[in-house]
C-alpha cells in the first residue's frame, strides 16, 4: 500500500482507504474464483494495483470521460482506475461470468458508483467511449478489431481518443502490422523495481477508427 502513495501521494481519505481494501476483498474472493495467479498474490500491490495504474501515469483521464476495461477478468486495470478517477465511467467486460461476478462484487464493497461490469464479449458491446484500457487479453493485431466503432468521435483528454494497454516484453514483431500511430512508453522509467523492466503502456492513437 506504501507503493501506491509513493506514486500517487495526494490520494483523498476514501481513496485511500479504497485502495487498503483492495488487498483483502482480492484475497477472500481469489479464494473462490481464482482472477489473480496465486503466485503474484504476495506483490499484488505492485503487480496488479500499481501495474494498472501505470495506465494514469501516461494519461489523466478527463472527469466525464467514459472507459471500457476489455478482458478484465477480476478487475484489472479497470478496479484500480476507478479508484483513482471517480468522476469517470469505467465499464468493465469479460466473456467469463463468474470473473465479473467478482468485479462486480469488490466494486460493491468498496462503494464505486462509477463502474459497470458486464459478462460479455468485447465484440457484443454497442456503446461508444473515449479510451479503452486492457491488460494481458490478447495481442494488438487480434484486439484492434474489438475496438471499431467502439470510439467517441470528440476528444475531450489530453491525447487523442484510443487504446491504453498494458503490455510485457519485446513489442516489436507485435506492433509491426498495426496500421494506426502508436507509442510505446516504458514503465521503468516510471516505477521501480525489477517487475517493471519489462512492462509498458502502449498508447494507439485510432482517430479516425
Ligand atoms: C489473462 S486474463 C487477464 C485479466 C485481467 N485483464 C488482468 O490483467 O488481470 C484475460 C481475460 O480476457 C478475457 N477475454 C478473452 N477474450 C475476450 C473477449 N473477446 N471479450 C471479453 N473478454 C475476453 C478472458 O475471459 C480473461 O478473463
Amino acid at each position: 500500500m506504501e507503493l501506491i502513495l509513493k506514486y500517487f501521494p495526494n490520494l483523498t481519505a476514501v481513496q485511500k482507504k479504497q485502495f487498503e481494501q483492495l488487498e483483502e476483498l482480492y484475497l477472500f474472493w481469489n479464494a473462490q474464483i481464482n482472477v489473480i495467479s496465486r503466485k503474484d498474490t504476495d506483490a499484488f500491490y505492485e503487480r496488479h494495483v500499481l501495474h494498472s495504474l501505470g495506465i494514469a501515469k501516461i494519461m489523466e483521464f478527463t472527469p466525464g470521460s467514459a472507459v471500457l476495461d476489455i478482458g478484465t477478468g477480476g478487475g484489472f486495470p479497470g478496479i484500480p482506475l476507478a479508484i483513482l478517477f471517480p468522476e469517470v465511467q469505467f465499464h468493465l467486460v469479460d466473456s467469463i461470468g463468474k470473473k465479473i461476478k467478482v468485479v462486480k462484487e469488490v466494486a460493491n464493497a468498496l462503494g464505486l458508483k462509477n463502474v459497470r461490469a458486464t459478462h460479455a464479449r468485447a465484440e457484443e458491446i454497442k456503446e461508444q467511449f473515449d479510451f479503452i484500457v486492457s491488460r494481458a487479453v490478447t495481442a494488438m493485431p487480434a484486439f484492434l478489431p474489438w475496438t471499431k466503432r467502439k470510439f467517441l468521435k470528440e476528444n475531450k483528454n489530453p491525447l487523442p481518443n484510443g487504446i491504453l494497454y498494458l503490455k510485457g516484453g519485446d513489442l516489436k514483431e507485435e506492433m509491426a502490422p498495426v496500421k494506426h500511430p502508436y507509442k510505446i512508453h516504458p514503465l521503468q522509467t516510471i516505477f521501480s523495481g525489477e517487475f517493471f523492466d519489462t512492462k509498458a503502456v502502449v498508447y494507439v492513437d485510432v482517430t479516425g477508427n
